[in-house]
């Protein structure tokens, strides 16, 4: 049976440091402020948004939630974020995706200061994290490694394959593990024979969007599964990418859903805020 990877527990522990980070940055007069932008009404969007807002609340991160109308145009989009990187009391900008069609996302995202980029997609953030040195590290891959870290499961030398080459979660995690000295493989919709790869990874990291796809065929014994998925399935329940009855039977370790990588993923964007609250006092980050 396999270890649960808890990324719910492990996101209070972090959340508690964070509160004390806070109050010291409070005691030098400095609130943390976090700006999310909202554009229309995709339901996995209003999921984040919300628990975002609860978890910021308990730190005692500003939070300032601007939810725009889905026929919001690109122009607009851009006046609200250069006001928002004017504002000397926002620390970071988090621009939620998708965006409705009629706007470019490469457009919007480089329009976002890359020192308030809380999300790291930034093409100069993506640079250095492919560089190895990163800035800001995009919030679910770098939840995935503090995830792995926090239960002593080592990336050295590890077959490590993910599926999904999202510049959310695929890509920027494949950046974090070469530099972690992973062998990666990345996979996707043209991926041939993909079973095949999937048995032969150490790691697998699931990150398609597809309900409960990998079942115990899918993996090595022994391997560690992450599960990126967040689906409703026939039911209307919320499942992952992984059928996690069966993985669980042949898998070491395994992130559940929900309660593995979505809380981490909420609390990396916290500490990611925090720390350029922190840069910003130092007189290295924003203004
Ligand atoms: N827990 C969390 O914190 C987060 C969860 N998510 C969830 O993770 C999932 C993935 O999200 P995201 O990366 O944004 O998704 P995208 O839709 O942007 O990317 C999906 C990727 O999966 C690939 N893919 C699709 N079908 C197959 C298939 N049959 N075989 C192999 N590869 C396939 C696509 O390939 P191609 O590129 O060729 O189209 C693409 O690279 C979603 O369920 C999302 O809700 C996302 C972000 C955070
Ligand atoms: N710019 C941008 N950055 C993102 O990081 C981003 C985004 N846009 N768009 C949408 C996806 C999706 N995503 C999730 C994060 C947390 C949970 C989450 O909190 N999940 C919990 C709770 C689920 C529930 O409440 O039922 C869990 O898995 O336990 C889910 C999904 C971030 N994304």
């Amino acid at each position: 049976m396999a270890v649960k990877l808890d990324g719910k527990k492990l996101s209070q522990k972090i959340a508690v440091q964070l509160q004390q980070d806070v109050e010291k940055l409070k005691f030098l007069g400095v609130t943390p402020k976090l700006a999310v932008v909202l554009v229309g009404d995709d339901p996995a969007s209003q999921v984040y948004v919300r628990n975002k807002r609860r978890m910021a609340q308990k730190i005692g991160i500003e939070t300032s939630d601007l939810t725009l109308p889905a026929a919001t145009s690109e122009a607009e989009l851009l006046q609200t974020i250069a006001k928002l990187n004017q504002d000397s009391t926002v620390h970071g900008i988090l621009v939620q995706l998708p965006l409705p069609p009629q706007i470019n996302e490469e457009t919007i995202i480089q329009a976002i200061n890359p020192l308030k980029d809380v999300d790291g997609f930034h093409p100069y953030n993506m640079g250095k994290l492919f560089m190895g040195d990163p800035y800001a590290i995009p919030c679910t891959p770098n939840g995935i490694m503090q995830l792995l870290s926090e239960y002593r499961i080592s990336l050295t030398g590890k077959k490590v394959v993910i599926v999904g080459r999202s510049k959310i979660v695929g890509r920027p995690l494949a950046a974090l593990m070469i530099n972690h000295n992973a062998t990666v493989t990345v996979a996707h919709s043209y991926t041939k024979n993909l079973f095949e790869l999937t048995r032969r990874a150490d790691i697998l990291v699931a990150a398609v969007g597809r309900a409960e796809m990998f079942t115990q065929t899918a993996i090595k014994s022994g391997a560690v599964v992450v599960d990126v998925g967040i689906n409703r399935n026939d039911a209307g329940k919320l499942v992952g990418d992984v059928d996690q009855m069966k993985v669980a039977d042949v898998a070491s370790y395994l992130t559940p859903v929900p309660g593995g990588v979505g809380p981490m993923t909420i609390a990396m964007l916290m500490k990611q805020t925090v720390k350029f609250a922190e840069r910003s006092v130092k007189g290295i980050g924003n203004d």
